[in-house]
């Protein structure tokens, strides 16, 4: 470790993306774990974070204190759940360090905090930290402007493993935004999650979502364009949660400089 490094915090450490992180972490010059939480009772508190993540042994114990790691660290790391990360951005408020947001299925009320807390952390939120998904949604926004409404339907379809608690997932509804950008809609208003029973026709002008869990699938989305006689499918598969890793480390050294503020993985990647 040199003296520059970022020291980052691993919340959620146990958890399928919690290992994914200090694996890359370990791997990845610039930054060292600075410690890994887990919620007050949970068994993992106290072993070996290093062994978790099947590294082996890094002589850093899991710990259930988040107020004390966050205090000596640079930024936090967090894919958890959305009542943890409102409590974690409040944190890293205090604390004014970097707070990298991965976590999904989060309401208007826990965005409204997330904003709150961007007034003294410097916070990246985004509901995938791929590359390949932040490159798909710029060509769902190109791709939407450039087709019609009126002769083109948008639909986007997603598959999880069968532990997802969240749907749609937090990247359908990023690339539903990309959409809704790109024709100039709003995607609260024009956006149907749900089909059922005797539905009618399908109503122009809206995007569709549909959901499909089971197994052990990382993450698949397809976004189609649908027209008469045609369709542009425009699709992301997810084969290691590697990606979504390096992409949230990356984002946390990218803040490490920046003022306080609500950032995106576009702003990350120079996109936007
Ligand atoms: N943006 C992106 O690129 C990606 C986002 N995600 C999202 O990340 C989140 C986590 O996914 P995943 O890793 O699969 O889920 P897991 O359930 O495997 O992991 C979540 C971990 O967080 C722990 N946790 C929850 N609350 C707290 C707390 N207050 N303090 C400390 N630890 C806590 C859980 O513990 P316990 O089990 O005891 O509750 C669990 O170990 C989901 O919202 C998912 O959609 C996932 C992949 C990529
Ligand atoms: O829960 C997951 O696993 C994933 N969640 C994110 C989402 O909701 O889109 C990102 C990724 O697809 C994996």
């Amino acid at each position: 470790m040199s003296l520059s490094d970022m020291k980052l915090v691993v919340t959620g450490a146990a958890g399928r993306m919690g290992q994914a992180l200090i694996r890359v972490i370990h791997q990845t010059p610039g930054v060292v774990l600075h410690a890994a939480i887990e919620r007050p009772g949970s068994a993992f508190v106290g072993r070996d974070a290093g062994e978790l993540a099947g590294l082996g042994p890094l002589g850093l114990a899991v710990t259930d204190d988040p107020l004390t790691a966050f205090l000596d660290a640079d930024g936090v790391v967090d894919f958890t759940r959305p009542g943890s990360s409102v409590d974690f951005a409040g944190l890293a408020a205090q604390a004014r360090i970097v707070h990298v947001i991965g976590t999904t299925g989060c309401s208007q009320t826990d965005d409204a905090a997330f904003e709150a807390a961007s007034r003294h952390a410097r916070l990246v939120k985004s509901g995938n930290m791929s590359l390949g998904v932040t490159l798909l949604a710029a060509l769902t926004q190109t791709a939407a402007r450039a087709l019609p409404a009126r002769d083109w339907d948008i639909e986007i379809l997603e598959m999880h493993h069968r532990h997802k608690v969240d749907a749609p997932s937090g990247t359908a509804l990023l690339l539903g935004e990309a959409a809704a950008r790109g024709r100039a809609i709003s995607l609260k208003e024009q956006s149907v999650r749900v089909r059922d029973g005797h539905t009618g026709p399908r109503p122009e002008g809206t995007i569709g979502f549909a959901t499909l869990r089971g197994g052990s699938v990382v993450g698949e989305h397809s976004v189609y364009l649908a027209g008469e006689g045609e369709e542009v499918i425009l699709s992301h598969r997810a084969t290691d949660r590697a990606i979504f890793a390096r992409g949230a480390v990356a984002a946390a050294l990218w803040a490490r400089d920046k003022k306080p503020g609500l950032y995106t993985m576009p702003d990350v990647l120079g996109l936007n």
